[in-house]
């Protein structure tokens, strides 16, 4: 049988790495990257109409309508419609919008892509 002091010095050896594996563990798994939980917060601000006007490329395309202002950036390229919301890219779409091709529920979609107002 193994003398006392070596079974006091293995129980001792197991509790500080079971201590070391639970510390690491919360410490990884508590908060996300800082980043991560930056990129989903969306900032809701009043633009000027000239700098709505610069986000009119494919990878960055906003539009207004009706006084607000949407980021339509990664939207568009599934648009049932095609390419008539990259037409509007930049500008006051509200008309484009409101026309008869779309059904009343595509209202409800705006709300997702929302970033702000235009300054009048
Ligand atoms: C900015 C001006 C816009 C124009 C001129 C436009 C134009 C069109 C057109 C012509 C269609 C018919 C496609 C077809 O049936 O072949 C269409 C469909 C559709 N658009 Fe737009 N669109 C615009 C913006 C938007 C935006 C911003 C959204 C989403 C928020 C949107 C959502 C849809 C949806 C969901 C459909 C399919 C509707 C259905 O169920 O029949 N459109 N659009």
């Amino acid at each position: 049988m193994e003398p006392l002091y070596l079974a006091l010095a293995n129980a001792l050896l197991v509790i500080v790495l079971m201590a070391l594996v639970f510390s690491r563990r919360r410490s990884t798994g508590a908060s996300p990257p800082q980043a991560e939980t930056e990129k989903e917060e969306v900032i809701y601000k009043v633009y000027p109409e000239e700098e709505v006007r610069k986000h009119n490329s494919p990878d960055d395309l906003w539009l207004v309508i009706d006084g607000k202002v949407y980021d339509f950036s990664e939207y568009y390229k599934v648009h049932p419609g095609g390419d008539a919301i990259f037409r509007n890219a930049g500008m006051d779409s509200s008309a484009g919008f409101h026309g008869e091709q779309h059904p009343t529920k595509v209202n409800d979609m705006l709300i997702d892509f929302l970033i702000g107002e235009v300054s009048s």
